[in-house]
C-alpha cells in the first residue's frame, strides 16, 4: 500500500519520474499524452493520447525510487507534517489543518476502454406548429388566458394532436417527448369541458377530474398550471393532495369541495381509505400523468384501489394517460382502464413511414437541441471529476444551471455538504479565494416543506447546482437548466429520457452528462437499443479545468509552455490537492466520518437495485471498494462493508416497505424486482420527519397509515 501513496504538494520530480513509476500500475497512462484538440466551439483544449514515458531502464531506476523519494521529501517538511506517518492518518485539527499526503489518484486505476457509440438514428418529433390555439373551438377566455397568462399562441405538436381528440370525448394514450408540453394537451380538453358543464358547477360536486403523478413537486406544478388556467373560471376549484402535508387540512379542504384533485396515488389512496368525505360519483376525467411511472413504482396495487373507486362510484368518464416513454407493459392498465383509446405518438413523418413498428416503441424521442455527453471515469476520480466539472460550470462560466443525480438520499446530502464547502472554499482558514455557488439539494426524505422550498428557489434562480435524487427526474418544468449530470446511471433508459428531459425544454438547448465507469460502459449500448447515442467528453478534459484554479495548484513549478507532461503533471497535482481537501475535510469530524460512510455504504446499497436485465454491467462484484470509498472522500473502504452486508440491508429495507402493506407476508427473501421497487420507492417516502420516533407513540391504527404513507409520492 505504501507505493500507492503520492506526495503531493512537495515534490520538485521532474514528469518524466512519475510518469515512470506509474506507468507500472496504470496500463491506461502508457497510450496518454497530452495533445492540442479542437474541441466543437473551436477552442482548443488538452487530452491525453499516447505519451511514450521513457526507456525500461529508466522505468526500472524510478521505481526502485519511488518510495524513498517519499521519505526524503517529507524530511523536508516542518516536524508537524512530518509526524504524518501512515496511509490515511495524517495530522489534521479539524477541518482547517493543511494535509499533504493522499494515496495516488492516478495509480492503480482500471484500463478506460475506448468506448464505440453504436450508430443509431435519433428519433424526431417536431417541437411546434404554426397552429394557434384560436383554431379550436374553445371558449374565448381559455385562449386570452393561454396567450396572456401563459404567454402561449401557437400549438406543440402534441397539442394539435391531442386536444381535438380528446375535445371529441375520446380516451387517449399520448406519447411525445420531454417537455413538449403534454400538460397543457390535456389541461386544455379537460378545462373547456369542465367550464361548459351545466349548470354550473359547484364545490359540492367534488371532482369532476382527477389528476394522478407521481410526485409531490409534479403535484405542485400541475395544482399551479391549473391554478392559471382556471383564473377566468372561477366556479371550478382546483386543489391538490400530496404526503407530507398535514392530512387534516387535506381533509378539510376535500370536505369543501375541490373540483379538479391533483394528487399522487397513495395520498389518494390514504383519502379514499380514510375520508369519508371524498366521493367520486361526478367525475368525467381520469388523467394519470408519467403513467409508465405510476406503475415502475409499485403503485399498481394503489391505481387498482383507486380505479376501483372510481368505478364504484359509477360514473362515466374519459381517461388520458401520458409519458415520454409508454411502452406496451402499459397495454394491461389500458385494458382495465379504457374505452378503445387513441394513440397518440408524435415522430418525424419520414420515421414513422420508414421504421418497423417495434422500432418505434422501443425509440424514444429526444429534444432535437439536447447535446448528450458521457465520460467514462475510474471511481477513485469521480469526485474531483464531478468537482472539476461543476467548477468549470459554475466558476468559468456565466449562467449556468445544473441538475445532478445521483443514487441515495444519504449521498446527496452528504455530497451537498462536501462540495459546497470545499469548492466554495468554506473549508479552509488560509487567504484562499472563497467562491459562491448556489448549491441546493432535493430527495425524499427531506420535510415536505423544505422540498417546496428548494423546489421554488431553484424554479426561480438563474444559476446554481441542483443535487437530488430521481425524486426530481419527472416532469419538472425547471426553466433554464443548461446542463443535466447524471452521476449515477438510471435503471433504465427511460428514466434516463426523463433525467436528461429535464434540459433542453419546448426547444431550448441543453446538455447532459452520463458518468460512466471503465466497468460500466456496456451502458451505451443499452442506450443505443433505444436509438439514443452520446458522444464522449475526455475525462482529462474535465480535469483541465483545475488548471484555471490557483486554489488547487500543487508546489510543483511545472512550466506548461514547454512540456505536455509537464502540464499532465500540474493537472494530476491539482486533482490530487483537491481530493485532499475533499479527505481532510471528510476525516475533520467523526461526523463527517460518519456521514461519508453512511453516503457510501446507501450508494453500494443502490448498486445491488438495478434491475437483473441490468446486472451484467451493474454488479457489486465490479466495484472496488476501496477506490469507490475514494469518491466520498474516505482514505479507505470502512470496514465490513461488503456486498454481503449491502444485500442484506436491501433486503431489510424493501422488507420494511413491504411490511405495511402485507403484514402476514413472511418477507424473508425478495426479489430482485422488489428490491428495486423498495429502492426507487425510498426516494419517494413522505419526508415527514421524525416519522421513526414518533411512531412509537402512534396507536395501531395510526401505525398502517404511517406505513402507506411510505409509499407516497
Ligand atoms: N404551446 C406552447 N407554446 C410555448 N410553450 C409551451 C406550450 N405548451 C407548453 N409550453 C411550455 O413548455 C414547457 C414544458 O411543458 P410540459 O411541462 O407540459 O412538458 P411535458 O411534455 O409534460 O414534459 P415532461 O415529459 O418532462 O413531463 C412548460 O414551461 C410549458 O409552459
Amino acid at each position: 500500500m505504501a507505493e500507492d501513496m503520492l506526495m503531493v504538494n512537495i515534490s520538485n520530480q521532474e514528469p518524466t519520474d512519475l510518469h515512470v513509476s506509474e506507468k507500472k500500475h496504470n496500463k491506461s497512462s502508457s497510450r496518454q499524452k497530452w495533445t492540442a484538440k479542437k474541441t466543437a466551439n473551436g477552442k482548443r483544449k488538452a487530452s491525453f493520447e499516447n505519451q511514450d514515458y521513457g526507456s525500461a531502464k529508466q522505468r526500472k531506476l524510478n521505481t526502485q525510487t519511488d518510495t524513498k523519494n517519499e521519505d526524503q521529501e517529507a524530511s523536508k517538511f516542518p516536524s508537524k507534517l512530518k509526524a504524518s506517518p501512515k496511509k490515511g492518518q495524517g495530522v489534521h485539527k479539524g477541518h482547517d489543518e493543511p494535509f499533504i499526503k493522499t494515496s495516488s489518484l492516478f495509480r492503480n486505476n482500471p484500463e478506460i476502454p475506448d468506448v464505440f457509440s453504436p450508430a443509431v438514428t435519433q428519433v424526431k418529433e417536431k417541437v411546434f406548429t404554426t397552429n394557434t390555439f384560436q383554431e379550436l373551438d374553445l371558449h374565448p377566455h381559455l385562449v386570452a388566458t393561454l396567450n396572456k397568462v401563459l404567454n402561449i399562441s401557437s400549438m406543440t405538436s402534441v397539442q394539435k394532436q391531442t386536444i381535438p381528440v380528446l375535445m371529441s370525448g375520446k380516451d387517449a394514450v399520448v406519447r411525445s417527448q420531454t417537455g413538449s408540453g403534454k400538460t397543457l394537451a390535456y389541461g386544455i380538453p379537460l378545462i373547456q369541458s369542465l367550464q361548459a358543464v351545466q349548470p354550473k358547477i359547484q364545490r359540492s360536486d367534488g371532482p369532476l377530474a382527477v389528476v394522478i403523478v407521481p410526485t409531490r413537486e409534479l403535484a405542485q406544478q400541475s395544482f399551479q398550471i391549473f391554478q392559471k388556467l382556471l383564473k377566468p373560471f372561477t366556479w371550478i376549484v382546483p386543489g391538490v393532495l400530496m404526503g407530507g402535508e398535514k392530512r387534516k387540512a387535506e381533509k378539510a379542504r376535500l370536505r369543501k369541495g375541490i373540483n379538479v384533485l391533483i394528487s399522487t396515488p397513495g395520498r389518494l389512496v390514504d383519502h379514499i381509505k380514510n375520508t369519508l368525505s371524498i366521493a367520486f360519483s361526478a367525475v368525467r376525467w381520469l388523467v394519470l400523468d408519467e403513467a409508465d411511472r405510476t406503475l415502475d413504482l409499485g403503485f399498481e396495487k394503489d391505481l387498482t384501489v383507486i380505479l376501483n373507486a372510481l368505478n364504484a362510484a359509477g360514473s362515466t368518464r374519459q381517461t388520458v394517460l401520458l409519458s415520454a416513454t409508454l411502452t406496451e407493459a402499459l397495454s394491461r392498465l389500458t385494458s382495465i382502464s379504457m374505452n378503445d383509446p387513441v394513440y397518440i405518438q408524435i415522430l418525424e413523418p419520414s420515421l414513422s413511414s420508414q421504421s418497423p413498428p417495434s422500432q418505434q416503441a422501443d425509440s424514444y424521442a429526444m429534444p432535437d437541441r439536447l447535446q448528450q455527453y458521457m465520460v467514462v471515469v475510474p471511481s477513485k476520480l469521480r469526485l474531483v471529476c464531478l468537482a472539476a466539472f461543476i467548477l468549470a460550470r459554475c466558476k468559468f462560466e456565466r449562467d449556468q444551471k445544473l441538475i445532478v443525480f445521483i443514487s441515495s438520499c444519504e449521498a446527496v446530502e452528504f455530497l451537498d455538504t462536501l462540495l459546497s464547502t470545499v469548492l466554495c472554499g468554506k473549508s479552509s482558514t488560509a487567504n484562499k479565494q472563497k467562491l459562491s455557488i448556489n448549491f441546493l439539494r432535493l430527495h425524499g426524505n427531506m420535510e415536505q416543506e423544505e422540498r417546496t422550498e428548494v423546489f421554488q428557489e431553484f424554479s426561480q434562480s438563474k444559476t446554481g447546482v441542483l443535487l437530488c435524487t430521481d425524486v426530481a427526474a419527472r416532469g419538472l418544468d425547471l426553466p433554464q437548466v443548461t446542463w443535466i449530470v447524471q452521476f449515477n446511471p438510471p435503471s433504465s433508459a427511460a428514466e434516463y429520457v426523463h433525467r436528461v428531459g429535464r434540459t433542453a425544454r419546448i426547444g431550448a438547448r441543453g446538455n447532459s452528462l452520463l458518468f460512466l465507469t471503465p466497468s460500466e460502459t456496456a451502458y451505451m449500448d443499452v442506450l443505443a437499443n433505444h436509438n439514443i447515442s452520446l458522444s464522449e467528453m475526455k475525462m482529462e478534459d474535465i480535469l483541465s479545468t483545475l488548471m484555471q484554479d490557483e486554489r488547487f495548484r500543487g508546489r510543483g513549478n511545472w512550466d506548461k509552455k514547454k512540456s505536455a507532461g509537464a502540464r499532465e503533471q500540474d493537472m494530476r497535482e491539482r486533482a490530487t490537492v483537491l481530493q485532499t481537501e475533499f479527505e481532510n475535510y471528510v476525516h475533520g469530524s467523526a461526523e463527517s466520518v460518519q456521514a461519508a460512510k453512511k453516503a457510501l455504504q446507501s450508494f453500494v446499497r443502490a448498486y445491488t437495485a438495478y434491475p437483473s436485465a441490468l446486472k451484467h454491467i451493474f454488479h457489486i462484484r465490479h466495484l472496488h471498494l476501496g477506490h469507490a470509498a475514494k469518491s466520498f472522500g474516505l482514505r479507505d473502504a470502512p470496514q465490513g462493508l461488503s456486498s454481503a452486508v449491502a444485500y442484506s440491508t436491501a433486503n431489510k429495507s424493501a422488507k420494511k416497505t413491504a411490511k405495511g402493506k402485507d403484514n402476514n407476508r413472511p418477507t424473508i427473501k425478495l426479489t430482485a424486482r422488489e428490491r428495486v421497487a423498495s429502492l426507487i420507492r425510498s426516494e419517494y417516502t413522505s419526508g415527514i420527519s421524525g416519522e421513526s420516533k414518533s411512531k412509537k407513540k402512534r396507536t395501531k391504527k395510526k401505525k398502517a397509515n404511517a406505513e402507506d404513507e411510505l409509499t407516497e409520492g
